[in-house]
């Protein structure tokens, strides 16, 4: 599982190379993984309007949702200062399909930090 981890921490590394973050300078790639074993990578999106960027985390969600998948596994994330702890937003948006997911970071693979969404975020919001 581990090295499972490492990989999906690499995908979620290539991906950041895609980020558009002229205004921050901090890029950031995330990777999500289906309990089906798809792999939906994501990246920050800014924009002019600053309140409008959206992150790596929630690209990644909006992208495997929108094609059908909502049951996710793991989600690996890096910024280009290392390891990129997801903001309140996103811990909330995903725990909307799980909280046992494992998040992932740090600041190489080799040392990764994993925890569960729930403990990222204890008593998230439902209705
Ligand atoms: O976990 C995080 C933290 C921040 N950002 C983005 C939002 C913004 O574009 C930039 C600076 O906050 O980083 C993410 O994508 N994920
Ligand atoms: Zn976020």
């Amino acid at each position: 599982m581990a090295l499972e981890y490492k990989e999906l921490y690499r995908i979620a590394r290539e991906a950041r190379e895609n980020a558009y973050a002229p205004y921050s300078r901090f890029r950031v790639g995330a990777a999500l993984l289906t309990r089906t074993g798809r792999v939906f990578t994501g990246v920050n999106v800014e924009n002019a309007s600053y309140g409008a960027a959206i992150c790596a985390e929630r690209t990644a969600c909006v992208k495997a949702v929108s094609e059908g998948e909502r049951d996710f596994t793991a989600i690996a994330t890096v910024s280009d200062r290392g390891a990129a702890p997801m903001c309140g937003i996103c811990r909330q948006f995903l725990s909307e399909f799980s909280t046992e997911m494992k998040v992932i970071t740090g600041d190489d693979e080799e040392h990764l930090e994993v925890k569960t969404l729930a403990e990222l975020l204890p008593e998230n919001f439902t209705l």
